[in-house]
């Protein structure tokens, strides 16, 4: 797939913007401030109904504007999409084709995006929350029932915390509910563990298998769901793992009800990262983990054309200053002419090896942004 145009109106730092992008490559240049995260920002909240900087609304309009609006024309093998969100101060709207959905979450799936910044060292370094999200956002994208599911579970979830802090708090007995949430909460939560499960099975090959590229054969990249209920199998079945969900449950009874919350479920499992047998975020270099991160990018983008049929669009925001030439080297042989991909980037200095495809570039000033 790929976007043909992108229109921004009052959206951040841009007054009125309407780019056509080449369907290889695009680079846009600019020093710091200019817009070029916002741009990519635009795009990537198409992809994902959220912004990756801000999941406040007002924070993507204009300072001075009360509305702002992101339209882009996608091209995929069934057709064009015309795919539109209008920003609110109260809410946002969207539309396909003009056609208003009825929900924001709608839009997942006609535009498939892997963004891929410095920030995305977090999901190496950082706390379980980071790979969380990366495999629920990645799994989202091609899937709107897990998308369902995992705000299924949210709700969920509020309400049996709500319920045990009451419990705690001597507010309320009512133990027997406690029961009737167990059953809710296992019944989702399974859905979703096996599902993250199969994907990880998955994206482990093609991260390995990038890994390898990357470090010419020297390091080796496994991936593993850390699952926080205690004796789980591979083996289990989805009605044997909600049972054993609701049994870790009961085990947990007292310390769920002293803490006031829930201790186990998806939203407190992790995926941990080994390169040669070694835990990558306690003791992998700096220079292991941006690899890493690069080969997560990576299989996401394999992922998502083994599920769709389709590449994904790659948005690259400044990484290449970052990269040293192995790295940077793997990544050019995997965008060459089959993905989709804008660049940004302050000045073209690590880009020369990307020029042979067909190309286009764009100053980026003040909120303003030219072709040439
Ligand atoms: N809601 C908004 N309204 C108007 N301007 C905004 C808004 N939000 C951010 N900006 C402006 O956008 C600019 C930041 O743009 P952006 O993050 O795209 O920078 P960049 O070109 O990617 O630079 P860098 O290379 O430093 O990341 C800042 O000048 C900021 O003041």
């Amino acid at each position: 797939m790929h976007l043909e145009r992108v229109l921004c109106r009052n959206f951040r730092n841009f007054e009125e913007l309407m780019i056509d992008l080449n369907p290889n490559l695009n680079i846009f240049l600019g020093a710091n401030g200019q817009g070029k995260t916002n741009f990519l920002e635009s795009i990537y909240l198409m992809a994902t109904a959220n912004s990756h900087r801000s999941s406040i609304t007002s924070e993507m309009i204009s300072w001075d504007q009360e509305k702002a609006l992101v339209q882009l024309l996608l091209r995929r093998r069934e057709g064009k999409i015309k795919l539109a969100m209008r920003l609110e101060k109260s809410g946002r709207q969207v539309e396909i084709n003009d056609n208003p959905l009825d929900k924001v979450k709608e839009l997942l799936g006609y535009l498939n995006a892997v963004l891929f910044s410095p920030e995305d060292l977090k999901l190496i370094k950082e706390g379980p929350s980071h790979r969380r999200d990366f495999i629920d956002l990645e799994i989202s994208q091609v899937s709107r029932y897990y998308n369902h599911l995992l705000n299924k579970y949210d709700h969920i979830l509020k309400q049996r915390n709500n319920l045990l802090k009451s419990i705690r708090d001597g507010k309320s007995a009512d133990r027997e509910m406690l029961s009737v949430w167990d059953e809710q909460i296992a019944a989702v939560g399974s859905k979703i563990i096996l599902k993250r499960i199969e994907v990880i099975d998955k994206l482990k090959i093609l991260a390995r298998l990038s890994q390898r590229k990357i470090t010419e054969g020297r390091e080796n990249l496994e991936l593993e769901y850390d699952i926080s209920l205690n004796n789980f199998s591979k083996k289990l079945g989805e009605a044997e793992l909600r049972e054993l969900f609701i049994d870790s449950l009961i085990a947990k009874r007292d310390q769920e009800i002293s803490r006031g919350y829930t201790v186990i479920g998806p939203h407190r499992d992790d995926i941990i990262l080994k390169v040669n047998e070694m835990d990558l975020r306690k003791y992998g270099s700096q220079g292991q983990q941006r690899t890493a991160a690069l080969a997560l990018k990576l299989a996401e983008l394999e992922f998502m054309k083994s599920e769709t049929g389709e590449y994904p669009v790659l948005l690259l925001d400044d990484v290449f200053s970052e990269l040293d030439g192995l790295r940077r080297k793997a990544l050019i042989n995997i965008i060459a002419d089959k993905i989709q991909t804008i660049i940004t980037a302050t000045d073209g200095e690590n880009l020369s090896g990307l020029k042979n495809n067909s190309y286009n570039v764009y100053q980026v000033k003040n909120g303003r942004i030219k072709r040439g």
